[in-house]
């Protein structure tokens, strides 16, 4: 099974200052390490929301670090110090804008001010990079989705299969993956 590497970034002023403890890091590794068979290397950042310090962990995990995938929580409101999709904005190459139209729509099912979310995802060379609320039951719930509607991560194996990365293979229960027939590989033992 291929290896992959997965960028982790939490955003938030508290949590990096001491104030609460962080739990946007372990909400995603526990989803992610529940979620994927792949065996994965993470490489986890918790910095404060300032848009120059996200960008340039952005760009390092992707350049340097070459992350497959990055996933950012936090900092997507519309609060002046919110400013993670700006940051994650300004080291793209493409914009894919179907990830966070589908985050809003998970995230309405739970609470009415899911549209105040500017979440973005976009490619920079071969990676994505996902941007998720701060809130950390947010987390579980826009990546797994609920009762009859698909999360977001149902469609990161194919794009990253599209941008020539690892070919990931998830827990069916935790997370159903789709895949075109002509692009599916016979599961791994
Ligand atoms: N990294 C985190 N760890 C734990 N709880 C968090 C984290 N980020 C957000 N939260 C919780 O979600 C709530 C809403 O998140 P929001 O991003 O609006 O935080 P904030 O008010 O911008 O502050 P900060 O950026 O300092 O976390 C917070 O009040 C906090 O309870
Ligand atoms: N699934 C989910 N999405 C959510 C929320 C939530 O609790 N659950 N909170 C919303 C709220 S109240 C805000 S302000 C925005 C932005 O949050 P952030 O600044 O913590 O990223 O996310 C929204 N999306």
């Amino acid at each position: 099974m291929d290896a992959v590497r997965i960028g982790l970034v939490s955003c938030s002023d508290r949590a990096s200052s001491g104030v609460y403890a962080d739990q946007g890091l372990p909400s995603l590794r526990t989803w992610l390490t529940q979620a994927l068979r792949n065996p994965v290397t993470f490489e986890e950042r918790l910095i404060p929301d300032e848009r120059s310090a996200i960008a340039a962990t952005l760009r390092s995990l992707v350049d340097e670090v070459a992350c497959d995938l990055v996933l950012t929580t936090g900092g997507t409101g519309p609060a002046p110090r919110d400013v993670t999709p700006d940051a994650t904005l300004d080291v793209a190459d493409r914009e894919m804008p179907g990830f966070g139209e589908q985050m809003r729509q998970i995230s309405l099912r739970f609470v009415p001010t899911a549209i105040l979310s500017r979440q973005v995802a976009v490619i920079r060379g071969r990676a994505l990079i996902l941007n998720l609320p701060g809130q950390p039951k947010a987390i579980a719930e826009t990546l797994g989705g609920l009762e009859g509607t698909p999360g977001i991560f149902a469609a990161v194996p194919y794009c990253l299969d599209l941008l020539g990365g690892p070919y990931l293979e998830t827990d069916a229960t935790v997370c159903k993956a789709f895949r075109p027939k002509s692009a599916l590989r016979p599961p791994a033992g």
